[in-house]
């Protein structure tokens, strides 16, 4: 039997009210889940609530071993380097009795190379770009080597090449290790080709979990964030793509 690294049973969560009808779903390892909803539907308190910075209402978390989180932002009053920043994810494993050794500094090059921010290390963090530090805060959660990210939106300042970049990580991780990825985002097409399952957070705390592909129909996708939504299938060098493109209702130039 696969092994659930996440599992939510009748969670109610929120601040004071409940954002969303009594919730269940679950994580295996080495699948990765993407949460949608509009603006303000309760994607980050989710987050919140599963990490366990925001009491649950109701219900319950089933969650084994450690958590490494991506918040949406990070500010620091310290000038910390990147490298520092990053090391910080070796917390939990170095504890009050070590200083971090060699093998936490290789653990930090490893994830900074996998996000392609080597040269960045020695950079103040309060100095990079927005698209930069989201970057080293994946870096950070990849440190922890924990069995389950939980990212907040970890896409969203990421040029087209980031973007890729993550998503690539995001479903090695899943493959190669078995890490379970529970990430948000506002864009369907990310969900659709980085997630196995899809939890999307509709009007009047509804919710849907399922298969990505059946989660994220045309009209569910209508029904989540009023805008019409079609999917664009397209064949490029052998490979087929399922795009879930937006048409914006906005007047012709
Ligand atoms: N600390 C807080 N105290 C009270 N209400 C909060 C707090 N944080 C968020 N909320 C409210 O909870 C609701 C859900 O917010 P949340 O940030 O979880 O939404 P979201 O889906 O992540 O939105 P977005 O897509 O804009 O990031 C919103 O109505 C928000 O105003």
């Amino acid at each position: 039997m696969t092994e659930i690294t996440l599992a939510t049973r009748q969670l109610l969560y929120g601040h004071g009210e409940a954002l969303c009808d009594p919730l269940d779903f679950a994580c295996a390892a080495g699948e990765v889940c993407a949460v949608l909803g509009a603006n303000g539907r309760g994607k980050t308190s989710l987050l919140q609530t599963l990490i366990g910075t925001l009491p649950a209402l109701g219900g319950t978390v089933h969650c084994t071993g450690g958590i490494g989180f991506v918040p949406q932002e990070f500010t620091s009053a310290f000038a910390y380097r990147v490298f520092d920043i990053v090391l910080m994810g070796r917390a939990a494993q170095v504890g009050l009795l070590r200083m971090p050794d060699r093998r936490d500094d290789s653990i930090v090059r490893e994830a900074l190379e996998a996000l392609h921010i080597a040269p960045l290390a020695d950079r103040p963090f309060h100095s990079l770009s927005g698209g930069q530090r989201q970057l080293v805060l994946m870096a950070r959660a990849l440190a922890t080597q924990s069995r389950l990210l939980v990212l907040d939106e970890p896409a969203s300042a990421l040029d087209l090449f980031n973007q890729q970049a993550v998503l690539q990580l995001i479903r090695r991780l899943a493959r190669e290790q078995g890490i379970s990825v529970l990430f948000t985002t506002h864009d369907p097409s990310h969900a659709a080709l980085a997630a196995d399952n899809t939890l999307l957070l509709l009007p009047q705390r509804q919710w849907l979990f399922g298969a990505t592909g059946e989660v994220l129909g045309e009209e569910n996708l209508q029904q989540a964030y009023g805008v019409t939504v079609k999917q664009i299938n397209v064949t490029h060098q052998g490979r087929d793509y399922s795009l879930l493109a937006p048409l914006f209702d906005v007047p012709k130039r």
